[in-house]
């Protein structure tokens, strides 16, 4: 391992003094565009607009200066950690979270923002290729103090040949980012990025962009930099429309949910598939084959019939009692109707207002005819007047419309013409199906054999689990919703809203007038809850958050990680929040858990993008040193022999232990390993099996140790980990050697590996 450059350690005192001059010049600078964002801020909160397109314009104020207060609030720590010196420009270039400008000059960057472009000299250039760089300096700081310094010198001459090169830049800073212990929650790495990670990161917007790369590569923190990235250079386009990043659960969206916002960024809805249907909380879990039925593309087949079995026909006739009388339908009549709103290719709810018509129609029908017959049912014959036909209609179009009125008015008739076409909510759908075993029959036969079917039913109270929320998705789009008056409804509060908001600024207006100075002013009192109020209201308007309560969002960009465990009933729900194809899917096929997760990129999207979509790769490991994935490559050879894991970048000297279960107590070698991690963090990876008793046995240990099972542990790491029963593992699923592999790549200094007993 080398660096292709040489590297100096130049931290004289004069070079210190002078960066830290530097860098106390942008603190100062980053104070005073605080200043002014915060009074900017004020003044727009202050001003109220006397037009809607007034008040309009002043959310949007405060709401961009509100954010832009967040993202300098947020860039504090490490501000500035890089300096480029260039072959021809006297003038070095500073590299930090954000673009800083000398405002009192001529508007000269004093701070590139990592993300621009000028800025991408210091992660790409080597010494084989300086792009002009004579030097590149990682400076360290610790709050607002410069604490140390690394250079390296791009010298053509300083290119050494008889490494094996990774092409590392900033290896004395990456080292050292690296060999930290780790506190449980995912850091940002804009200031040692790597030239392959950089690649990634800036590539277009447009596309499917997949991220293949081995445990450690660090794909999540290059999903996590690309939307970074793609908001600050993309703007205008993603705003509005927001990025969703997918994560495999709750506990990794906790692990990552720090690294955006220290990077300044905040529109980001970060999200689990079950989290991706508003309203429902999947608290439950399903066994491993009911989820892998679950995910299956036939579903939709299952689902389509299912809604399909709700438009029934009466297995003889219509009957429906209506004005003392009974009218009644031929079954064919109701056979038209359904096929007539079956015809309109519309959803379920939708299509149902053609099918209530063509009923009312029908029985309007009937019921004029029955009336007629009533009409003249006690009179005697009179002879026609000359001209009159005896087959006229007594009833005019008049008539009709009232009878339809009537009809449309009775609750026995659209009870009845509800029974046959009823409005559905997918909740309830999918509820009822699966505790139902003859509607899951009449379903799924042919479809699903009767062990698939078996593992589906369940009963009506259970709680949903996260394979259900693709499926009420799917149910969601065949039944549409039907919510022309909740849509009216909602518009007339948000118009009732402002015109109240107006009118208690108006009365502030008229009675400050009338106030001395030194009396109490009325809108000093009210200001502040109205203020308060324009904020939470601006700030309602973020992309993510109303994203996230509503169902039918389309993004401007998802990024997907943990992508190889998703099913094909997950990228169906994805691929409708995301219409434009703009993606990043990450993922490492060989870690493939999931029983219906992916076994090749290919078989996952074509279905979806056909052969569009790029793949780019990662190939050196930054978490795990050498030494485990000396073990960590056995259990990918079992996967398959042909596959190679990601060159690691250090070697600790500590070899992973072995022991066999029941030779000492689990609770003394989990002390020892949380006495090895000094202050780091400890996982014991356990057999779901023996999960429950694992975590007994360990309970006195808090929080110091997190007990998880492999598939609980992916995409996280720990500094110490110790995995238990590897070939139980390996035995509880068929996926095992996968999630063996996962688990030994989760430590970044030690491994321990606690065999079965006998
Ligand atoms: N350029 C870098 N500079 C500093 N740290 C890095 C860099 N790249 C990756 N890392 C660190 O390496 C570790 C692994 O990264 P990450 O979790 O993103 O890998 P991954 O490929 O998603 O792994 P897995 O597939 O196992 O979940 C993290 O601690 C991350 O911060």
């Amino acid at each position: 391992m080398s660096v292709a450059g040489d590297r100096q350690h130049d931290n004289t005192t004069t070079d210190l003094q002078h960066e830290q001059d530097y860098v106390s010049m942008l603190y100062s600078r980053l104070d005073s565009e605080r200043a002014t964002a915060e009074r900017r801020l004020e003044r727009a909160l202050r001003s109220h607009g006397d037009t809607p397109q007034e008040s309009a314009e002043r959310d949007a104020a405060s709401s961009l200066h509100s954010e832009r207060l967040a993202q300098l609030g947020s860039v504090e720590q490490g501000l500035c950690f890089g300096r480029l010196d260039f072959h021809d420009d006297p003038e070095p270039a500073y590299v930090g979270r954000l673009g800083l400008f000398d405002s009192d000059g001529d508007y000269e960057p004093l701070l590139l923002d990592w993300r621009a472009p000028a800025a991408r000299p210091f992660y790409l250039a080597t010494a084989a290729s300086p792009e002009g760089v004579r030097r590149r300096r990682h400076i360290r700081t610790l709050s607002r103090r410069v604490v140390g310094l690394d250079d390296e010198i791009l010298d053509l001459g300083a290119v050494d040949d008889s490494q094996a090169d990774l092409g590392l830049a900033g290896e004395a800073a990456l080292l050292a980012a690296l060999e930290r212990r780790r506190t449980g929650e995912m850091s940002d790495i804009v200031a040692t990025i790597q030239a392959e990670q950089d690649d990634i990161i800036r590539d277009d917007l447009s596309g499917v962009v997949v991220v293949q790369g081995g445990p450690g590569t660090g794909k999540t923190a290059v999903a996590l930099h690309r939307a970074a990235y793609l908001l600050y250079t993309y703007r205008r386009q993603l705003a509005s429309r927001g990025v969703l990043v997918v994560g495999p659960n709750n506990t990794f969206l906790r692990y990552i949910g720090q690294v955006l916002p220290s990077l300044g960024e905040t529109g980001v809805l970060l999200s689990t598939i079950g989290q991706l249907f508003p309203g429902i909380r999947a608290r439950g879990t399903d066994s491993r084959e009911a989820a892998e039925v679950k995910g299956r593309t036939v579903m939709v087949d299952v689902l389509t019939r299912v809604v399909a079995d709700r438009q029934r026909v009466p297995e003889e006739r219509f009957e429906v009692s209506f004005d003392d009388d009974v009218l009644v339908l031929d079954r064919e009549v109701v056979e038209r109707a359904r096929d007539k709103a079956r015809r309109t290719r519309r959803p379920h709810n939708l299509a149902r207002r053609v099918f209530v018509d063509a009923m009312l129609d029908a029985l309007t029908e009937r019921a004029a005819v029955r009336m007629e017959v009533d009409l003249f049912a006690d009179v005697p014959d009179i002879p026609l007047a000359e001209g009159e036909d005896a087959d006229a209609p007594v009833l005019d179009a008049g008539d009709h419309v009232e009878i339809r009125k009537e009809l449309a008015e009775s609750e026995a008739v659209t009870g009845a013409i509800d029974e046959l076409w009823p409005k559905l909510t997918p909740q309830r759908l999918l509820r009822d199906t699966y505790a139902d075993p003859d509607r899951l029959l009449s379903a799924s036969a042919g479809l699903l054999a009767d062990e698939d079917r078996a593992v589906l039913k369940r009963p009506a109270r259970s709680p949903w689990a996260p394979a259900d929320v693709p499926l009420l998705d799917e149910l969601a789009e065949l039944l549409g919703e039907d919510d022309a008056d909740e849509r009216a409804a909602r518009e007339r509060r948000e118009r009732e809203e402002r015109a109240y908001a107006e009118g208690v600024l108006d009365i502030m207006d008229q009675d400050e007038e009338l106030l001395d100075e030194d009396q109490v002013r009325i809108a000093d009192v009210l200001d502040a809850e109205l203020f308060a109020e324009r904020q939470e209201r601006s700030s309602q308007l973020t992309a993510a958050q109303r994203a996230a309560r509503d169902r039918t969002w389309t993004f401007g960009h998802v990024i997907v990680d943990e992508a190889q465990e998703l099913s094909a009933m997950d990228w169906r729900l994805l691929m409708r929040r995301c219409p434009s194809r703009s993606m990043t899917v990450v993922g490492d096929v060989a870690q493939t858990g999931a029983p219906g997760g992916a076994s090749s990129w290919q078989d996952m999207l074509g279905r979806h993008v056909e052969d569009r979509w790029r793949l780019r790769e990662l190939t050196v490991n930054y978490r795990t040193p050498v030494e485990i994935m000396d073990i960590a490559a056995e259990a990918l050879a079992e996967v398959d022999p042909e596959l190679r894991v990601p060159t690691s970048v250090r070697e600790t000297g500590v070899r992973p232990w072995r022991a066999t279960a029941g030779e000492r107590p689990l609770t003394s070698i989990v002390d020892e390993e949380v006495a090895a991690a000094d202050g780091g963090t400890v996982a014991v990876l356990a057999p779901a099996s023996r999960l429950g008793a694992v975590r007994s046995e360990l309970d006195g240990h808090g929080e110091a140790v997190s007990v998880l099972t492999v598939g609980e542990a992916k995409g996280l790491e720990f500094d110490g980990v110790v995995v238990l029963e590897p070939e139980r593992i390996v035995a509880e699923s068929p996926r095992g050697w996968n999630d063996l592999y996962v688990a030994y790549t989760r430590a970044t200094q030690r491994l321990g590996v606690v065999h079965s007993a006998g």
